[in-house]
C-alpha cells in the first residue's frame, strides 16, 4: 500500500488544491464561459444532431422517436396530462437515450426540424413498448397522425445558472446569505457556537459519529461539511440535522443535485410530524411522495378552491359573451372577465404562497430553489445532500437563500459529469464541497466512519486507499457472506467475499465501437458466466449488479446476457450510473487490455472507489491484471484482490460455467489441468463420470494448485465417489 501521505497528495492534486483560493470575482468570470460551453455540449449531444444529420440519423444516436402513434390520453397527474406513445412500426420501440424527467418536445412525424412542436413535456415513464410523456395542455390536433417525439436541451436549469453567476458578479451586499458569503471564499472565517446544548435524537440508533456530526452542523453559525463515505448514513444524519433544526423553530431549504435524493430525504421525513412541501413538476416526483408536492397541496387550499370558482364564472360568462351582440354588454362582459381573471390569479398565488409559508422543510432540487414559487422566500438554514455530486454554481442557488447552509457529500465519490471536455478541464466539475474541503479541512468537517453496508474485506481497501483507514464495519454487516442469506447454498462462489478473474493472456482485448467507446466481449463473457454462477447457487439475479466504466461494455453485455432468463434482472449499468446504489454482489468490468497499457478513465480513483463500494456481501473484479497494474493506484488494488480474496484465470472460469449443462465427461475435455488431476487420482487410461452431486461441487477446475487440492478434497469426501465407466 502507498503511504497515507502519497494518497492524500495524490488526491490533492487531483481536486486541484496547488492554485489559490478561490475569489468570487474569479469564480464568476471563471464559470460564465463554463456554463455556455457545457449547455453547447449537451445541445450538440441531442438537438444538433437533428439540424445536423437526417432525422433517421437522429433516432439511430437516439435522441428522437419517429413514427409514433398517442395510444393513450390520460389525466391525473396532479392536472397534467399523460400521453402514452408508441410506434407505428413494430411493439418495441426502437433503441434510444431518452429517460425519465428529459425535457421532450412532439412534432408531426414529417414536420422540418425548425417547424414549432405540438407540445413540450416532460418523459414519466419508459417502456419497452412505449413512453409515457407528461403535458401541461394537450395539443388542440395533430395527435392522430403519425408523431415524432425530440429529446432537447433543458434550457431553464442555464438560464438558472447563470442568473446565479449575474447575482453573485454584483456582490452579495445584503439578503440572508450575506454573512456567508465571504466565508465560503476565504474572507472570513468560519465560527462555531461554543456552548451548543446537547440534542436528544429522533433517530436512537444513531452512532458515534452521527451524533458528532449531527452537533457539528447544529453549532454552525456559517456552514459544515458533512462528510459521508459509502454507506455510512449519511442521509440518515442528514434528516436528523432538518428534524432537529425544526424542533428549533427554524425553516429549513433541503436539496439535492438528483429528483431521486430529494425524494429520498421526503420519505424519510414523512414518518414524522412536520410540516413538507416537495417542489418541483409531478413527472419527475416518485409516485409514494406525490401527495406532498407543492401541487397536491395547492389543489386542497381553500383558496385553490376559491380560485376553481372563480374559473367556473369565467366559463359562464365567456359563453354568454359569444352570445352576446350589444357592443356595450360585450365591453362590460370584458372587463367583468379581467376582473375575474385577476382574482383567480391572485388567489392561485396566495394557495402556493400559503403552502409554503406554512412549511417547516421545503424540499427541492437545487435548479428549483430558484422557481418562481421561492423567489421571495428566505430560510433559516439550507441544506444541500448529494453535495460532492453539485456543480458549484448549483449549489449557490439554494445558498443565497440563507445564512447557514450543511453540505453532505463524498468528495472521494464521483463529482458531478460534465459533458464540454473544455469545461471539465478548465474547472466546472470542481465542486464545492471539494473546494471547501481543500480551504478549510478538518475544522468544518464531520466525518461519518461507521458503515453499515460492506463485508470488512470490501470496506478495508477503500478505506485504506481512500479514507485514512477510519472506516469501520458495523457488526451487522462486517462478516457478512452471500451464503447467509436464505436460498443460497454454501459452496466455493458463494463463500467468497473477494473474487479477481484474471483475463491476462486469454486473448480478451479491447476493441472500440463506433462511437469510440471501449468495450471487452471476453471479459463480458467472463463477467456473466460469474453471474450465472451465482443464480445457480441460489442467488436472486436482482441481488447482482454488472458494472463497468464504459457505456459501450454495458451494451455488450445487456446484448450478450440476450434471452438468458435466470439473468434477466440481474442490473447492468455504467459505475457512474449506480452511485448512490448497493447490490449483494456486485461483478466489475474493468475492459481495458491492451498491450500499450492504456487504463484510460478507470485511473480516477473516484470511480474505483464508487465500483467496489457498491457491493453488500461480494466483489468480483474481472480484469486484465498485466495492463491495469501499469497503474500504481489499480495495481494496489489488484494486489488486494489478490492477497484477500480467491484468484481466478478467466480462462479457468469460462470453462467451469459451462458445469451445469455439461456432462462431467465434457468438463474433463475442457479442461486440461482437471483432467490431469483426475487422472493422477484414478489413472490414465480411465474416463470419468461424474453425479448430478458431484458435478456441483466441482466449480473448482482452476489450474492454481491451492484449488486443485480443494478439489481433491471434494472427489474425495464426496458421499457418491466418481466412478469410472
Ligand atoms: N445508526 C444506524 N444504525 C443502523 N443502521 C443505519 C444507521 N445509519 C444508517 N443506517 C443504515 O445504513 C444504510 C445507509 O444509510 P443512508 O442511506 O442514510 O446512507 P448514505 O450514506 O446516504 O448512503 P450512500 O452511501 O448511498 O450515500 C441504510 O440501510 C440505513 O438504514
Amino acid at each position: 500500500m502507498a503511504s497515507v501521505k502519497e494518497k492524500r497528495s495524490s488526491q490533492k492534486e487531483k481536486r486541484g488544491s496547488t492554485s489559490p483560493p478561490m475569489t468570487l470575482e474569479r469564480f464568476v468570470s471563471t464559470m460564465l464561459p463554463l456554463i455556455d460551453l457545457e449547455k453547447e455540449a449537451e445541445i450538440a449531444a441531442s438537438l444538433d444532431s437533428i439540424t445536423a444529420t437526417t432525422t433517421q440519423a437522429t433516432e439511430k444516436r437516439g435522441s428522437a422517436l419517429l413514427n409514433l402513434k398517442c395510444a393513450d390520453v390520460q389525466t391525473g397527474l396532479l392536472g397534467k396530462t399523460l400521453l402514452e406513445l408508441q410506434s407505428n412500426k413494430g411493439e418495441l420501440l426502437p433503441p434510444h437515450k431518452m429517460t425519465s424527467h428529459d425535457v421532450v418536445i412532439l412534432k408531426p412525424n414529417k414536420a422540418e426540424s425548425s417547424s414549432s412542436p405540438l407540445g413540450q413535456g416532460i418523459v414519466y415513464r419508459v417502456k419497452d413498448t412505449s413512453i409515457i410523456v407528461a403535458v401541461d395542455d394537450v395539443p388542440d390536433d395533430g395527435l392522430n397522425s403519425p408523431l415524432r417525439l425530440e429529446k432537447v436541451a433543458n434550457e431553464v436549469t442555464y438560464r438558472r445558472l447563470k442568473d446565479t453567476l449575474i447575482v453573485l458578479s454584483k456582490g452579495v451586499h445584503k439578503g440572508p446569505a450575506v454573512d456567508l458569503v465571504p466565508v465560503l471564499f476565504g474572507t472570513n472565517p468560519p465560527l462555531f457556537a461554543k456552548n451548543t446544548s446537547t440534542f436528544t435524537p429522533f433517530n436512537a440508533s444513531l452512532d458515534p459519529s452521527q451524533r458528532k456530526a449531527v452537533h457539528k452542523a447544529l453549532s454552525c453559525t456559517h456552514f459544515m461539511l458533512l462528510h459521508g463515505p459509502p454507506g455510512t448514513g449519511k442521509t440518515t444524519a442528514v434528516v436528523e440535522i432538518i428534524l432537529q433544526e425544526v424542533k428549533r423553530g427554524k425553516k429549513v431549504l433541503a436539496c439535492a443535485a438528483s429528483n431521486i435524493a430529494v425524494d429520498n430525504m421526503v420519505e424519510r421525513l414523512s414518518a414524522h410530524k412536520i410540516k413538507l412541501v416537495r417542489m418541483g413538476h409531478p413527472a419527475r416526483l416518485l409516485p409514494q411522495v406525490l401527495e406532498k408536492a407543492l401541487d397536491a397541496q395547492v389543489m386542497k387550499a381553500d383558496n385553490s378552491a376559491l380560485a376553481n370558482d372563480v374559473r367556473k364564472e369565467m366559463k359562464a360568462l365567456n359563453l354568454k359573451l359569444l352570445k352576446t351582440k350589444d357592443r356595450r354588454s360585450r365591453g362590460d362582459i370584458r372587463k367583468e372577465l379581467r376582473h375575474l381573471a385577476k382574482e383567480e390569479r391572485q388567489r392561485q398565488q396566495q394557495a402556493v404562497s400559503d403552502v409554503i409559508k406554512d412549511a417547516n422543510v421545503v424540499l427541492t432540487t437545487l435548479t428549483g430553489a430558484l422557481s418562481y414559487q421561492l423567489q421571495e422566500v428566505t430560510f433559516d438554514v439550507v441544506i444541500i445532500d448529494e453535495a460532492a455530486q453539485a456543480l458549484e454554481v448549483a449549489c449557490w442557488m439554494p445558498i443565497l437563500k440563507g445564512p447557514r447552509c450543511i453540505l453532505a457529500g463524498d468528495h472521494l465519490q464521483l463529482a458531478p459529469t460534465v459533458q464540454s471536455v473544455e469545461a471539465e478541464k478548465r474547472g466546472l466539475g470542481k465542486t464545492l464541497f471539494a473546494r471547501l474541503t481543500d480551504l478549510y479541512g478538518d475544522a468544518v468537517t464531520a466525518m461519518l466512519t461507521l458503515q453499515y453496508r460492506m463485508n470488512r474485506l470490501i470496506m478495508d481497501w477503500s478505506s485504506q486507499e481512500l479514507y485514512d483507514s477510519k472506516l469501520e464495519a458495523h457488526e451487522t454487516v462486517a462478516n457478512h457472506c452471500l451464503y447467509q442469506l436464505d436460498g443460497v447454498k454454501q459452496t466455493s462462489v458463494t463463500e467468497s467475499v473477494l473474487v479477481m478473474i484474471d483475463t491476462a493472456g486469454c486473448d480478451m482485448e479491447e476493441r472500440k465501437d463506433e462511437e469510440d467507446s471501449t468495450l471487452n466481449e471476453g471479459e463480458a463473457k467472463v463477467a456473466l458466466a460469474h453471474a450465472k454462477r451465482l443464480v445457480e447457487s441460489g442467488l436472486s439475479s436482482r441481488d447482482i449488479g454488472i458494472i463497468t466504466p464504459y457505456a459501450a461494455q454495458v451494451g455488450i453485455l445487456k446484448i450478450m446476457r440476450g434471452e438468458e432468463k435466470v439473468l434477466k434482472d440481474v442490473e447492468i449499468s455504467t459505475v457512474d450510473g449506480f452511485q448512490g446504489r448497493e447490490k449483494e454482489a456486485i461483478i466489475i468490468s474493468m475492459v481495458r487490455s491492451n498491450t500499450k497499457q492504456e487504463v484510460g478513465f478507470l485511473s480516477d480513483e473516484r470511480r474505483m472507489n464508487v465500483a467496489v463500494t457498491r457491493a453488500r456481501r461480494q466483489c468480483c473484479l474481472v480484469c486484465d491484471t498485466e495492463t491495469v497494474s501499469s497503474h500504481g493506484f489499480l495495481k494496489r488494488l489488484v494486489k488486494y484482490f489478490e492477497e484477500h480474496g480467491d484468484y481466478l484465470s478467466a480462462s479457468d472460469s469460462i470453462s467451469t460455467a459451462h458445469l451445469h449443462s455439461c456432462t462431467h465427461h465434457t468438463i474433463i475435455h475442457i479442461n486440461p489441468a482437471a483432467l490431469d488431476l483426475l487422472t493422477r487420482i484414478f489413472g490414465r487410461e480411465e474416463k470419468f463420470k461424474a453425479l448430478e452431486t458431484i458435478t456441483r461441487d466441482l466449480k473448482c477446475l482452476f489450474s492454481r494448485p491451492v484449488i486443485q487440492e480443494q478439489m481433491l478434497r471434494l472427489i474425495s469426501t464426496a458421499s457418491t465417489p466418481i466412478m469410472s465407466t
